[in-house]
């Protein structure tokens, strides 16, 4: 249904704004339904129960022909959300080829030049970075991620986590770093609500060639041109023939690549053992700030700390002078079972090595044990699969129509209606949201709103890390009850200590979270979370103490790798 005239705008509390395109003399408006973010719910017809000058209009959702006909799990057509970028015709541009190709320095070669503009990115270390360097560059430049908010004087440009990509904007250039991950099974509906929400007249998509086909696909529908621009590694990646048996081929610019935290520090011990080198360490649940510390003592020539040992979350992100991935292992725990690597898992973390005018103008990649070699070496030759499906995940204005139309349903149940009856065209999939589920068990439990109870389920928690899920329970019942969270019930200041084994120093890192949740929080939820200063002073003291124990070494390896190494004769 079209019309001419948008006739006003109406703030609805808990929904957004409803966009009254028609008021007719009797009773039904017609009315476009959006979040704040500008994302369209739908058109539609509601009764309008005001009378002129009486206030602001109140709608009637529950009782309209228009509700009882809406069919809330129809995602078939996801790009009818996003009416600004659909105003525009944009043109996107897909820059892929290989790792270390120089797709984002040219996609930020454009933003750079372009008047307004916004780098959406996966991680916080690759925004920081990029509001670095064009702040640096005298384009001054936002940074936004779900923690940090600095904003600088006249800023045209923004970098930001792709979660707080805003679709309400408009820009003159927009970029989408890895963009493949439209296919994660948890994140990927952000990128796919970027990547259709973004109102820009161009649109910069950096990744890898796999998910060419799907991009072009889904963008069948919103009018854009599309342009595919292809990119060949800037420096050569030298798969060996060999593998590394001995700790004594160890040598200066190698990462060792491991996959659990255990094993990480275990390989630390015994590398740093043989007296020729130290290590720096990087994996995921190291604190953001401590993993770029980290790179940045391996990266500087003038320090001891000159081999890595780290997990996959080198595989994005860190600029690091590595000359020579060791991969100690071809499988990873992925959380349910032991499996191996997919290609494009090892062909991201193989593609460290070497990167253009770093250090070592060529990288080569190897493993711990020659029945590795194989797989590693068919792996670097094959193209990732093609990527076949992007995460969707309805808007929060499509939960809240179905809480009004369900009352009695709590959050969890309502998302778990959304996975299994979702509708979906051939080129999504519903995201996986069981973590979020978890979380909605616990919110459901007290007495909150839809969207303080989504809020709670959308926040950066690990709830699978007992000491972070206990801290959003508390976060949320402190929250409920009183209204007000001072961090000083939650978490008393003598718990952030110097660790000195390895369940501390996990203590600490998962004390890092609850703090970072709590800042994340106190974003939101400003007046009920009033501690900002102190979880950001803690924070930081949390980093310190974690640097200051990855400093020494203090960890006993652990006999599984000890066992494993003496098999090797590393
Ligand atoms: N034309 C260039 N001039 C100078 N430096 C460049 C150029 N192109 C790329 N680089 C540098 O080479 C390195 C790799 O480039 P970039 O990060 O853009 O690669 P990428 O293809 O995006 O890699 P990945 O897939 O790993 O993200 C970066 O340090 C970048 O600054
Ligand atoms: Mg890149």
């Amino acid at each position: 249904m079209a019309y001419s005239a948008v006739v006003g705008f109406r703030k609805v509390s808990a929904l957004g704004i409803a966009r009254v395109l028609q008021a007719d003399k009797g009773s039904l408006w017609r009315f476009q339904l959006e979040t704040e973010f500008g994302e369209v719910l739908r058109l539609g017809l509601l009764t309008r129960n005001y009378k002129k000058n009486s206030g602001p209009p109140k709608f009637d959702f529950t009782g309209t022909e228009a509700t009882s006909k809406f069919d809330f799990t129809d995602l078939t057509c996801p790009h009818t959300w996003y009416p600004i970028a659909r105003k525009k015709k944009r043109k996107v541009i897909l820059h892929v080829g290989p790792t270390n190709s120089g797709k984002t320095y040219s996609a930020l070669k454009h933003l750079e030049k372009s008047s307004s503009g916004v780098y959406c990115g996966p991680l916080r270390l690759l925004a920081w970075e990029v509001a670095k360097r064009l702040n640096k560059a005298n384009v001054p430049c936002d940074l936004i991620t779900g923690q940090e908010k600095e904003l600088k004087e006249g800023a045209t440009h923004k970098a930001v986590t792709v979660e707080m990509a805003d679709v309400s904007s408009v820009y003159d250039c927009a970029i989408i770093d890895e963009i493949q991950m439209v296919g994660c099974t948890q994140r990927g509906f952000a990128f796919t609500r970027a990547l259709l929400g973004i109102a820009a007249d161009e649109l910069h998509l950096c990744g890898d060639p796999a998910v060419v086909p799907l991009v072009e696909d889904i963008l069948k529908v919103t009018g854009d041109d599309v342009e595919v621009h292809t990119y060949e590694r800037l420096s050569p990646l030298v798969p060996l023939k060999e593998p590394v048996s001995s700790v004594s081929s160890i040598k200066t610019g190698d990462c060792l690549v491991t996959f659990s935290r255990k094993d990480i520090y275990a390989y630390k011990k015994i590398i740093e053992r043989a007296g020729n080198h130290l290590c720096s360490v990087v994996y995921g649940s190291l604190p953001p700030e401590t993993r770029t510390a980290q790179a940045t003592r391996f990266n500087d020539e003038t320090n001891d700390f000159d081999v890595l040992v780290a997990s996959d979350a080198i595989g994005m992100g860190l600029n690091l002078n590595i000359s020579r991935i060791i991969f100690s292992t071809l499988q990873k725990f992925d959380g349910t079972g032991t499996r191996d690597l997919t290609v494009s898992e090892i062909k991201q973390i193989a593609g460290r090595a070497g990167r253009f005018q770093s250090k070592f103008p060529i990288g080569e990649v190897t493993c711990l044990r020659k029945e590795d070699l194989p797989l590693l070496h068919a792996s670097l030759k094959s193209p990732s699969p093609l990527l076949e499906r992007a995460g969707l995940f309805p808007t929060f204005d499509l939960l809240c129509r179905y809480s009004l139309a369900h009352p009695k349903h709590g959050l969890y149940q309502i998302l778990e209606h959304f996975v299994e009856n979702a509708k979906l065209s051939s080129n999504y999939f519903i995201s996986n949201v069981e973590d979020m589920m978890k979380v909605a068990a616990i919110v459901d439990e007290l007495p909150l709103g839809l969207q303080e109870k989504y809020l709670f389920v959308v926040s950066p928690v690990d709830v699978n890390d007992e000491i972070s899920g206990q801290g959003l329970a508390q976060f949320a019942q402190n929250f409920s009850k009183a209204g007000v969270v001072r961090l000083r019930e939650i978490l008393a200041p003598d718990r952030v200590k110097v660790p000195k084994t390895p369940t501390e120093l996990k203590e600490l890192e998962s004390i890092h979270k609850v703090l970072d949740l709590y800042v994340w929080l106190s974003l939101r939820l400003e007046d009920s979370f009033p501690d900002r200063e102190v979880a950001t002073s803690q924070k930081s003291i949390c980093n310190l103490l974690i640097e200051q124990f990855l400093e020494g070494n203090r960890l006993n390896s652990s006999a599984r790798v000890s066992r494993h190494l003496r098999r090797q004769k590393f």
